[in-house]
């Protein structure tokens, strides 16, 4: 059934944005805080696909710290006299963690050479399947590198003996560690897997890793399975003049599109954004600091396309950055600087059912903590919006991390007003940000109840302590995240 177009007035719009949904909603068995980036600073990947894993032993990669003569002998002999001492194979040390790494600049010249192997049987094998969209499982699965945890719980032992060279003495492995691409092979993927994108980069000044791998980039959101769309007669525009050679536009006429937009204290319907030559293009802080729904023209509409009421349709027009942090793993930041109310770029994913949602929340690992789920419910309860999952598929939004005292705001933007459960989440400058600084927003914005549920003291200060914390986790089943994001007014903790 098709949904019907439901008008609304400022009095319904609920005055919170799509923001995230708290996982333990669908995971009520979680109770770690364990920050995945953050546990492992060493651990260099994070790759959740199953099929991934399986191509994987598929192929005769060989991981690099196993000597030549391992490499080429297939079955290796576990002989061991009793005169035996078994020691571990020193490990070759990991690149210093000082040393930065521009993740779009080709490897150099050694480690190409090095990474021959792997990246030659790696690569085909993961375009058909973490590229291809059929990135399937949720469960984060580490495959360590040569300087890892993995490699440090699967060691290979040798045999001092081995060190002769006589055929007669023999080497000895008791365990072969799991096979794993190495940080340039991730690198590659991501960059392949980011090219579909236009004007986003990522760096890692902090360490050798790389980004996941376990999800895909898109421009648009997908839209799952029992997701209903409003087909096109639905759709209705304004009739505003397309003759703006006065350049008079929407932003001077009574545009039927702000029909369902916040109006002020005296009952005036606010144009979305700014049309000053200073500012153009900004969202106006009416809406900023309201979080009103914002309604934009659309193809309908018979304003033309540079309609001053388009901003997040037309998409992303500042370049970002995905960045390694020092303590929050990967962050976002704009290499421009940037205007208060400026828009951003949208959050990208699945469209997903709750039931959907659901599921997926349920079949997630218990110590996973990311998450990547945000509520469409503006307009209807909880139980009957959808859900938009950035966890296998997304932007580069996804990467925002949290602060306690942000500089962007999430709003939701409807340009389809049939549509009225799919709309966009759209990213916003809150203040002049200036290029290369962080940009973050408040999880906690909507998870009120939470804190509600915390305690009184919690409800008016939104100060987690770690007695609350705990507190909370035993009355709840789950605990809040520990924030790291510095502020002065920092909560302590956070809800995802
Ligand atoms: C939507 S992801 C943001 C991107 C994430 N940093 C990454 O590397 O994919 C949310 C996760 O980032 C981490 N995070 C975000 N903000 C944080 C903060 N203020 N303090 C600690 N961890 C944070 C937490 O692990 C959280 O579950």
């Amino acid at each position: 059934m098709l949904p019907a177009y439901k008008p609304s007035s400022i009095e319904t719009q609920k005055q919170r944005v799509g923001t995230p949904i708290s996982l333990h909603a669908y995971n009520p068995h979680i109770t770690t805080r364990q920050l995945p980036h953050e546990a492992s600073p060493q651990s260099t990947l994070d790759i959740r696909t199953k099929e991934f894993s399986s191509s994987l032993s598929q192929s005769r990669f060989q991981p690099r710290q196993l000597s030549p003569s391992l490499n080429k002998r297939k079955i290796i002999d576990l002989t061991l006299s009793d005169d035996d001492e078994i020691v571990p194979i020193p490990r070759k040390k990991s690149r210093s963690s000082s040393q930065s790494t521009d993740l779009s600049a080709e490897p150099n010249h050694d480690s190409r050479k090095n990474d021959k192997v792997g990246v030659k049987q790696l690569v085909p094998t993961l375009k058909s399947t973490n590229l291809n969209g059929t990135v399937s499982a949720p469960r984060r699965l580490h495959f360590a590198s040569k300087s890892t945890k993995v490699r440090e719980k699967a060691p290979v032992f040798r045999s001092p003996y081995s060190q002769a060279t006589s055929s007669q003495e023999r080497v000895s492995a008791v365990q072969v560690p799991p096979l794993q691409p190495s940080p340039a092979d991730c690198r590659r993927v991501f960059l392949e897997n980011l090219s579909v994108l236009k004007g986003v980069t990522v760096i890692n000044t902090v360490d050798d890793s790389s980004p996941p791998l376990g999800f895909k980039f898109i421009k648009e959101n997908v839209i799952g399975k029992g997701v209903h769309r409003a087909t096109d007669e639905f759709m209705s525009g304004c009739t505003c003049r397309k003759d703006n050679g006065r350049q008079i536009g929407c932003e001077y006429l009574v545009c039927e599109c702000l029909e369902d937009s916040a109006t002020t204290k005296d009952g005036k319907k606010m144009f979305p954004y700014s049309a000053r030559k200073i500012d153009s293009g900004c969202l106006r802080p009416f809406y900023l600091q309201g979080g009103f729904h914002v309604f934009e023209c659309n193809e309908k509409c018979n304003c033309m396309s540079n309609c001053k009421n388009r901003v997040v349709q037309h998409g992303r027009t500042v370049p970002l950055e995905i960045f390694k942090t020092t303590n929050r793993g990967w962050g976002l930041r704009c290499k421009v600087d940037l205007k208060t109310g400026q828009f951003i770029d949208t959050y990208r994913g699945e469209v997903i059912t709750h039931e959907e949602a659901e599921r997926r929340g349920n079949k997630r690992h218990p110590d996973d903590r990311e998450n990547y789920f945000f509520n469409l419910d503006r307009w209807e309860d909880e139980s009957e919006g959808y859900v938009c999952d950035g966890t296998f598929m997304g932007g580069p939004t996804r990467f925002i991390n949290h602060s306690c005292d942000p500089n962007c705001q999430q709003m939701t933007v409807s340009y389809n007003h049939a549509d009225i459960n799919i709309y966009d989440l759209a990213f916003f400058a809150t203040e002049p940000i200036p290029a290369g600084t962080e940009l973050t927003f408040d999880y906690s914005a909507s998870v009120d109840e939470e804190i509600d549920d915390a305690d009184e003291d919690v409800e008016q200060s939104r100060v987690i302590t770690e007695k609350k914390a705990d507190e909370l986790e035993k009355k709840k089943g789950y605990r809040p995240s520990r924030c790291l994001c510095g502020a002065d007014n920092c909560r302590g903790y956070f809800f995802t």
